[in-house]
């Protein structure tokens, strides 16, 4: 397949009507009871947009995220990325997936093997997907584009700081060339000044390098500098999905204005909006 392709609709992912389901408590005599984390989802991401999935806690972003990534599988609806359906499998199977769509997690120091020295593991998916590039030169340049120098390839993880190791793994995903990038809290944990440098990467690699990005994130405010359009996800439903100016300027959807009044960082939202809702879902009861 084309590395180029598209959905027949002109997106680069399409998630069409997903639907899941997570196991809730079992009480003692009564059959498991099931909690619906994710209700008709659908949206399409388009090659080098750079989009914010906000949402209170237990809203269902890391489900749906698991279900993008292919790790999970959902029990309705479906996504599919350049024509064809996600289906959690082997890695030969993902193989054509992984090499469009990578991921970049909250905690690289618990990602970023201790035993590999950088280079071996900007590498190593490389060799996985069976890349065909010069690996050392592709890890190499991969490193210049996150901002750290090629001394940087034979240190070890324990040897960078959280930033370093934050860029080393943006590093590792754009290694593969890939169109979309998925990240979830890419910087909790991270100091403000070193926060700003990494996202001021993931805009030089849209810009430079066209490639798009889904962010989770509880700080608004990096959604509010990085994305240009926003995706609010309550109670496993998508409530809103705007150009990230317009909505958070004007939020439509009274949970939207809460969560934007509720964020440190952003200007104060005076919204109409009777929004007396708690701040959390608990799955054990919905609101
Ligand atoms: N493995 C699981 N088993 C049972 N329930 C789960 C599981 N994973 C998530 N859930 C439930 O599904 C709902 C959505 O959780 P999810 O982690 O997707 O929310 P979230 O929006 O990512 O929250 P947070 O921002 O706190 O990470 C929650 O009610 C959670 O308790």
């Amino acid at each position: 397949m084309s590395d180029t392709a598209l959905n027949d609709d002109g997106s680069l992912l399409r998630v069409a009507g997903l639907n899941k389901y997570m196991p809730g408590s079992r009480r003692l005599w009564r059959a498991r009871e099931w909690y619906h984390t994710l209700k008709d989802v659908d949206f399409r991401i388009h090659c080098g947009e750079l989009i914010g999935l906000a949402g209170v806690s237990g809203a269902g972003k890391s489900t749906l995220l698991n279900l993008m990534l292919g790790l999970t599988r959902a029990d309705a609806g479906e996504i599919v990325c350049q024509g064809r359906p996600i289906l959690p499998g082997t890695v030969r199977a993902m193989r054509w997936y992984r090499r469009t769509v990578q991921y970049i997690p909250q905690d690289p120091a618990s990602s970023l093997d201790p035993r590999m020295s950088v280079g071996e593991l900007i590498q190593e998916p490389l060799a996985r997907l069976r890349i065909d590039c010069h690996r050392e030169r592709r890890a190499a340049e991969s490193l210049e584009q996150v901002g750290l120098d090629a001394s940087f390839l034979r240190r070890r993880p324990t040897e960078l700081s959280g930033g370093q190791a934050q860029r080393v793994a943006i590093a590792r995903a754009i290694a593969v060339r890939p169109r979309l990038l998925l990240a979830d809290e890419p910087l909790s944990g991270l100091d403000l000044p070193t926060q700003s440098r990494v996202t001021e990467v993931l805009k030089s690699l849209h810009h430079d390098a066209g490639i798009g990005l889904l962010l989770i994130s509880h700080d608004l405010s990096v959604v509010c500098r990085l994305c240009q359009r926003t995706i609010v996800l309550d109670d496993g439903k998508i409530i809103e999905d705007r150009p990230t100016a317009a909505l958070f300027r004007s939020p439509e959807h009274a949970r939207t204005a809460a969560l934007l009044r509720a964020s440190p960082g952003l200007p104060h939202f005076a919204t109409h909006h009777n929004d007396t809702m708690p701040a959390t879902y608990d799955k054990e009861s919905p609101p």
